[in-house]
């Protein structure tokens, strides 16, 4: 058969297919190239996110000569959004440059509302969420039970951090103690800490070890203080997060992933350090409730919402002693709560 020659009109629609294809090359990963020179670009290989600027993302070299180096990087026009804790896929560019082509799968994420309300991601592939605890400020069980909830419903981990164990005295011993029990009994790992007299530091190290961890609490339990003594060097001035969040200035500021000095990774924000005191729902809460598993839906009416009403399941393990009344309580009290917001 003749070589296949092309009429006129093939001609055209085959121009108008590579036009369009030209066009579908964004402006943006032009400019990229442009920017990085892309004749330049080594071969494609796995990075972590450590940080976020804007268009920007650092990424952190997994593997080979470059393995932790840190490149700032633009973003290939196609990829959903990038978080501190990602794993994707990049480029490096010549000049501590890059570009990150693609995002591999998240384990988890951490999500809080946009200033639209909308959930957006704010960190990725976490393995503990460390509610941080302490004598001082006062330890309310239902803050703790919010964070507590706000991350079963994440999938990540929560770990209970007693901290300032120096401030431990016979009035507010016993009360905590009996707490932390009670978080153990349900099947939570409770650690103690304090800064100051370097007590318990050697295992929250080992729980951190080859993990990445965020920590969450409120105000003045002693986070920073805690970072500071994980990572010796690296100085968040005490007290300044919250500061700054106070004044509202920094309260978008990106999260950060750093690397502790005896392993593990930890990511912070004045975001993340506020995770949990967020807007849910209310079966979010009941599910959030780790004891609860198994008997929810096992109540005589199927909007049981747990108080008075006859065959609850829930009421019949809190008489049975399979549930705490402090963790039902709680429970009633984040759900009316739900309501206030
Ligand atoms: N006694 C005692 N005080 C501590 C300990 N750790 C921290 N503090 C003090 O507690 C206060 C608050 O500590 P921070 O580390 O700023 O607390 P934070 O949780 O980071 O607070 P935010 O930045 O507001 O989230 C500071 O005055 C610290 O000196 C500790 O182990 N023992
Ligand atoms: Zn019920």
């Amino acid at each position: 058969m003749s070589k296949r020659k092309l009429n006129r009109r093939q001609k055209w629609r085959i121009e108008k297919i590579q036009q369009e294809r030209a066009a579908r090359v964004s402006k943006k990963d032009q400019e990229i190239d442009q920017q990085l020179n892309a004749g330049d670009l080594g071969a494609e290989q796995e990075g972590l996110i450590i940080a976020h600027y804007g268009r920007q993302v650092d990424v952190e070299s997994l593997a080979g000569e470059q393995a932790g180096k840190i490149h700032r990087c633009y973003m290939r026009a196609n990829i959903d959004t990038l978080v501190t804790g990602d794993k994707v896929v990049w480029r490096p560019g010549p000049d501590n440059d890059g570009v990150v082509v693609a995002r591999l799968k998240r384990n988890n994420d951490l999500v809080r509302p946009d200033t639209r309300g909308q959930l957006k991601p704010v960190a990725a592939n976490i393995d503990y969420i460390v509610i941080v605890f302490a004598p001082e400020p006062y330890a309310h069980a239902n803050l703790i039970d919010r964070y507590i909830v706000a991350a079963e419903n994440t999938g990540i981990e929560p770990v209970l951090l007693l901290n300032k164990t120096d401030l431990l005295n016979e009035d507010n011993t016993p009360r905590l103690i009996e707490m932390a029990e009670r978080y153990q009994e349900i099947g939570y790992k409770v650690l103690t800490a304090s800064t100051k007299d370097h007590d318990g530091l050697d295992l929250l190290k080992s729980l951190l070890d080859d993990n990445v961890s965020v920590f969450v609490g409120q105000s003045g339990v002693g986070k920073s203080s805690l970072v500071n003594a994980l990572m010796p060097g690296i100085n968040i001035k005490v007290g300044e997060l919250s500061e700054q969040t106070r004044k509202g200035m920094h309260t978008t500021t990106t999260a950060m992933l750093f690397h502790l000095s005896d392993g593990g990774d930890l990511i912070d924000s004045p975001g993340i350090r506020e995770f949990g005191l967020w807007h849910m729902e209310e079966r979010d809460v009941a599910e959030g409730f780790r004891e609860f598993d198994g008997l929810l839906g096992g109540c005589k009416f199927r909007d049981c919402r747990h108080r008075q009403e006859p065959g609850c399941a829930l009421r019949d393990a809190l008489e049975e002693g399979q549930i705490s009344p402090e963790r039902m309580e709680s429970y009633h009290r984040i759900v009316e709560s739900l309501n206030e917001l």
